[in-house]
């Protein structure tokens, strides 16, 4: 989908740690947030731990101005696609080839950013749940669940991303529930996890417009709000 042509603002990417009920050790904001009359970007990062990710340089070592962690104001017309091609330009010295992985609920955009981001940085995109298809002999991941139930899909989830873990100069979209698995945090650990954390209602309609054959967590959840819009 081109982002430019979106509607309206729906980009934003945070990662909140508490709201996933676990801390990992890093944290990093890349996103924007609109207020009425004008379009603040941010990109920011805190060190939870000693064991820094890419974002946390400007913690670990003070480095990155304060223009990059908070820029200034930019008004309309807004274009997310810029926007995160120029917090992406900016962030990338800093990454020092770690991955990047994007977490956010279904539809929230992981892929979509991913491709642009991983563009931008000279990364190579990559999708969690193409490489557990691969896996499972080219099994759609709609086919791994009715075949093979979630337990096994959610397996080899986390033997993937161990995998991916060893690797770097990646943005990587991982399945909307990778979260819910602690040992998965572990892996994505050795990168820096972005959150794209967008609106259910927003989730609904863009979930709405594709349909749901491949997602099949929300094809056979009857009354979910996904499925309501
Ligand atoms: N910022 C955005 N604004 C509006 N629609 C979007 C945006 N990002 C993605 N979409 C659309 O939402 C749908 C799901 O996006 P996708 O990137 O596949 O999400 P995910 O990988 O998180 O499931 C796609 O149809 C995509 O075109
Ligand atoms: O719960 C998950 O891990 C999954 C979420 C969906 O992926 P997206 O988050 O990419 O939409 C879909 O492929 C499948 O249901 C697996």
């Amino acid at each position: 989908m081109d982002v430019k042509a979106a509607p309206r603002l729906q980009l934003s990417a945070v990662v909140q740690p508490e709201s996933i009920g676990r801390r990992p050790p890093s944290t990093c904001r890349l996103g924007v947030s609109r207020e009425p009359q004008s379009l603040r970007v941010f990109v920011s990062s805190t060190m939870m731990r000693r064991r820094t990710t890419a974002l946390e340089v400007s913690c670990s070592y003070g480095n990155i101005s304060a223009s990059i962690l908070e820029s200034g104001s930019v008004r309309a017309p807004l274009d997310e696609e810029l926007i995160l091609k120029n917090r992406s330009q900016e962030i990338q010295p800093y990454l020092n080839g770690r991955c990047i992985y994007l977490v956010g609920m279904m539809g929230s955009g992981k892929t979509t950013v991913g491709k642009i981001m991983s563009q931008v940085l000279g990364y190579s995109f990559c999708d969690s749940d193409a490489l557990v298809e691969e896996e499972v002999g080219g099994n759609s991941v709609a086919d791994i669940f009715k075949q093979h139930g979630e337990t096994f899909f959610r397996n080899k989830e986390t033997e993937v991303l161990h995998k991916l873990s060893l690797m770097h100069q990646l943005v990587i979209s991982t399945g909307g529930g990778a979260v819910t698995r602690p040992i998965n945090w572990k892996y994505m650990h050795k990168g820096v996890s972005v959150w794209l954390d967008v609106p259910v209602e927003a989730l609904a309609q863009r979930i709405a417009a594709v349909g749901t054959n491949s997602r099949p967590l929300l094809h056979y959840e009857a009354g979910d709000p996904y499925t309501r819009i």
